[in-house]
């Protein structure tokens, strides 16, 4: 079973762009487990521009599925993931000037510090998932850091889908069939939505998890966020 965790980053846009508490992010986030989210992920950055880290430590009490913390890890985010030790940490190698996320891990190149990184989470008892990009080459080096699972940045999947499906979609069944046979668990996310989650789980129908959170919260303004939440979790049965 692939399990949806919501990303809630962008609710914490929305509440900043005013300066009060509207949406209250920890509301929003106990309502999405309410309607079905099977986890909350959030990625509190530097600068704070969304997700702030008293969002981290006033969520964390409250949530009743897996907390998912992604962030580069530099020394303020081991800080809040050793107070807060969530489920998962996922670590994405993002400067902190990105407006997005924009790739995956070098793995081999920072293979000695992610494998430091993920030794001391582990020693706290938080999973560990690495972003990665669906280049066979890093997978070996990824399962050399000791991390649990690897998590596919799935941005050139989704912008090229609708080019062409089958051809978007090669690099990411191979390199999930190399990360199942090194016995590491799969996440996948960035840019996915109901018009490309479908197939990617119908081609990876192993994948463990997948955090959504731009795509599901623009839906939401469409179709109510119970409903939205629902309309994901059917594109992942089967
Ligand atoms: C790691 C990942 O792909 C997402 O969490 C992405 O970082 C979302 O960040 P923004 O919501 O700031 O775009
Ligand atoms: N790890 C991906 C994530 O949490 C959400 O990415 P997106 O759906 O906002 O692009």
């Amino acid at each position: 079973m692939t399990k949806l965790s919501v990303n809630i980053n962008k609710i914490a846009t929305l509440r900043n762009a005013r300066g009060g508490n509207n949406p209250d992010v920890v509301k929003v986030a106990l309502d999405c487990e309410r309607f079905g989210a099977e986890g909350i992920t959030v990625h509190p950055r530097p600068d704070e521009r969304h997700i702030r880290f008293q969002d981290v430590l006033d969520l964390s009490p409250v949530l009743n599925t897996e907390f998912n913390i992604e962030g580069y890890p530099d020394k303020r985010f081991m800080e809040i993931i050793r107070k807060v030790k969530p489920a998962q940490a996922t670590l994405v190698p993002d400067p902190p000037n990105a407006i997005t996320s924009n790739s995956g891990w070098d793995t081999i190149t920072h293979q000695e510090m992610l494998k430091d990184i993920v030794a001391e989470l582990k020693e706290i008892g938080t999973r560990v998932s690495i972003f990665i990009n669906p280049e066979a080459k890093y997978f070996e080096p990824a399962k050399s850091t000791g991390t649990d699972r690897v998590e596919l940045y799935t941005e050139p999947y989704a912008s090229n889908y609708s080019i062409n499906r089958e051809w978007a979609i090669k690099p990411y069944v191979e390199v999930a069939h190399i990360a199942r046979e090194l016995g590491l668990g799969l996440n996948a996310g960035h840019d996915l939505d109901l018009h490309n989650l479908k197939y990617l789980k119908s081609c990876i129908p192993f994948l463990d998890e997948v955090s959504i959170g731009h795509a599901l919260v623009c839906d939401a303004l469409y179709y109510g966020l119970e409903n939205t939440i629902q309309m994901y979790r059917r594109q992942l049965e089967g």
